[in-house]
């Protein structure tokens, strides 16, 4: 997609329930190039399943997701829409770093411009690199990947306070020209990064935001 044009992408009518047991009703989020979103939310809220929703890898009992208004059936197969940062690694653990930055078509170099110490694990396998070092490789190729949409789930886990600093402007430099995202239990991060946000409340609810620390309290998230 044109990285100049201001695009939006709009996930409705998003209902999912496991068994009887319900987890999602009626979600409405909308995301804008130029803009980064917040989603805060308690443990077991559905933040997961609404990004595996909006990304297409997970199905409910209803979703609409529409990006400039066309409905996009599964968007992670659309080339340059969307990228996403599951919980958990992804990354293939035989590989070693250079191979799975050829594999995203994310030049190595670029990544260490962001963090010069990733630079001595050039040919270091994934398996046989720290947890922290997996999720920063893996969260970078993710946020760099050239797409217009950039959904993040905990990007900011597992990373020490001067890596979620460097990660907080790296994110912040991909602002510009696309719309990301961002779930962390590191809330002040992301309300501090984030133009607005939406706070999921039981039973899979979304409320979006206008007086965040005050509402964040009030909805017992803080
Ligand atoms: N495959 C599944 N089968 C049954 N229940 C599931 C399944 N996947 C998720 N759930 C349930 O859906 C709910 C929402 O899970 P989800 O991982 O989206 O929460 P979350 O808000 O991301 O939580 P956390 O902040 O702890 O990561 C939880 O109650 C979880 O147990």
């Amino acid at each position: 997609m044109d990285v100049a044009t201001h695009h939006t992408l709009e996930a409705d009518s998003i209902w999912l329930a496991y068994q009887e047991q319900k987890i999602l009703q009626n979600i409405y989020i909308k995301l804008e190039t130029g803009h980064i979103t917040g989603l805060l939310g308690r443990n077991g809220t559905g933040k997961s399943c609404l990004m595996r929703m909006i990304f297409g890898t997970l199905r409910g009992e209803s979703q609409s997701v529409r990006v400039n208004g066309d409905y996009i059936s599964h968007p992670y197969l659309q080339a340059g829409l969307i990228s996403y940062l599951p919980q958990h690694n992804f990354l293939p653990k035989q590989l070693r770093v250079k191979e799975v930055c050829q594999l995203y078509h994310v030049d190595f170099e670029a990544v260490c411009e962001h963090f010069e110490a990733l630079q001595q694990y050039r040919n270091t396998r994934i398996g046989d690199l720290s947890t922290g070092n997996v999720r920063l490789i893996g969260t970078l190729l993710v946020v760099l990947l050239p797409v217009s949409f950039t959904l993040l789930d905990e990007p900011f886990a597992a990373l020490s306070p001067l890596a979620v600093e460097q990660m907080r402007k790296v994110i912040l430099g991909q602002k510009p020209h696309k719309g990301i995202l961002i779930s962390d239990h590191s809330y002040e991060d992301v309300v501090a990064m984030a133009d607005e946000t939406y706070l999921l409340v039981p039973v899979g609810r979304s409320i979006r935001l206008k007086n965040v620390h005050s509402e964040l309290a009030e909805f017992g998230y803080i």
